[in-house]
């Protein structure tokens, strides 16, 4: 019987190519989905039938999908860490030079000479003018990029070939990610540091408990006068009411950001994208094909790869009968589960165990007859929060 995927937003046709439609049927409704695929569709634990198994995110934040509540009912949430990056940093490239010259101011006084029909008044008008819509250059500038994973490094980099200086803070830096880092980036010991000396401001890291409304009171009253700030991350993490003091009292320049909020919206300091970061074609067709492609491998084969809640595993498939089972990261239950096999005759050839967390997650690889009541009698065990048989038994 074909997998039912449950899709929640627009998907790149590229990504969906991965789930060949003779084992995969996708739709925007199912009573009772296999999976759920989506990009920023906000999606609540009500909103997850008991039949799903994993929940795939083509883009990189989960902030959306409630993670706890998955990793409690033993979903693994994937993302596609990297697949955007490159199309944010394009973006955020666009509001470094928005911030340092008059470029938007520029293009609306142009467009309010339309009807200007003389071309000489046309021309005596605009050289008068553009004194009005002077800016500054980046060169020489220090861009402090707070959050230095996929997107960070590559605006940071950006940044250096621009000729700023740039400087980052990053609490949770993967060994992977400062391998990525030019040595030219210099390390802010604090956000506060960073704040101080920083002319521009990006924003790359995730809303997490300890980055929601980081951007305080107390952080902008330390920004060095006159910087601008850039939020390409998530609007949850700058505290609004702070901001906006801060460009009422002038020591920020200009917030440049892609999430649009009420009292933001019209303010000639602010400059909002409707949420563009990730929509090129090639990054939209990055993640649908990552997205689409860890939850064929693991609806298939049990194999984890870039899940934001479970262990990242796999195991190659040396028997077309294998187990899946996920349960609390507490002592004796995989022994118990081995018992369990061992005392039905059942052997095992292959297997892989790995935990993040409160969540175990194993792999076993069997040879020999499974019958359902077994599979409950595993299911029964306390601490396993399920168990799934993957390919046919001999
Ligand atoms: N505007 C858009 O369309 C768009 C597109 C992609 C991603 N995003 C946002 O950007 C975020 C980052 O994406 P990414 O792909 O670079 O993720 P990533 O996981 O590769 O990098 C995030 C980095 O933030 C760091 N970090 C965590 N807490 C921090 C803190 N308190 N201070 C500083 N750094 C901290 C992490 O250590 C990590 O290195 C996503 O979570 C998402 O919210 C927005
Ligand atoms: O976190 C992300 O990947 C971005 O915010 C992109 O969101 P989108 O897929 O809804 O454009």
């Amino acid at each position: 019987m074909a997998r039912q995927i449950l899709k929640l937003n627009h998907i790149s046709a590229k990504g969906l190519d991965r789930l060949p439609r003779d084992d995969y049927e996708i739709a925007s409704e199912f009573t009772h989905p296999d999976a759920i695929l989506l990009r920023s569709h906000k999606l609540s634990a009500d909103d997850i039938p008991e039949s799903v198994l994993a929940v795939a995110r083509a883009g990189a934040g989960v902030n959306n999908i409630p993670v706890a509540e998955c990793s409690s009912r033993g979903i693994p949430v994937f993302n596609t860490p990297g697949a955007n990056a490159n199309a944010v940093k394009e973006l955020v490239a666009a509001g470094l030079l928005l911030g340092s010259r008059g470029i938007i101011e520029g293009i609306h006084y142009v467009n309010k000479l339309y009807g200007m029909t003389d071309m000489a008044e046309l021309h005596r008008t605009l050289e008068a003018h553009k004194k009005e819509f002077k800016g500054g250059e980046l060169v020489g500038k220090t861009l402090g990029v707070v959050g230095l994973g996929a997107i960070g490094s590559l605006v940071a980099e950006m940044a250096l070939t621009l000729g700023m200086e740039v400087v980052g803070f990053d609490p949770a830096l993967s060994v992977e990610a400062a391998w990525r880092l030019s040595s030219q980036v210099k390390r802010a010991d604090t956000l506060s540091a960073l704040f101080a000396r920083s002319d521009y401001i990006s924003l790359h890291m995730p809303v997490l408990d300890s980055t929601r409304g980081l951007v305080n009171a107390e952080l902008l009253a330390v920004i060095k006068p006159g910087a601008c700030l850039l939020n390409f991350a998530r609007q949850e993490i700058v505290n609004e009411g702070a901001l906006v003091d801060a460009l009422n009292a002038g020591t920020l320049r200009k917030y440049i950001a892609d999430f649009p909020a009420p009292q933001l919206i019209g303010r000639k300091d602010v400059i909002l994208m409707p949420h563009i970061g990730a929509s090129t074609e090639e990054a939209e067709d990055n993640c649908a094909i990552m997205a689409a492609e860890q939850l064929r491998d693991f609806l298939e084969n049990g194999n984890i790869r870039n899940s934001v809640n479970f262990p990242n595993l796999s195991l190659e498939r040396v028997s077309g009968c294998r187990l899946s089972v996920t349960n609390d990261n507490v002592p004796k239950i995989l022994g118990s589960l081995l018992s369990i096999l061992a005392n039905e005759n059942i052997n095992v050839i292959d297997m892989l165990n790995k935990s993040r967390d409160e969540i175990a997650y194993n792999l076993i690889d069997i040879e020999g007859e499974l019958t359902e009541s077994v599979l409950d009698t595993m299911r029964a065990l306390n601490g396993v929060v399920n168990v799934r048989l993957i390919g046919r038994c001999a």
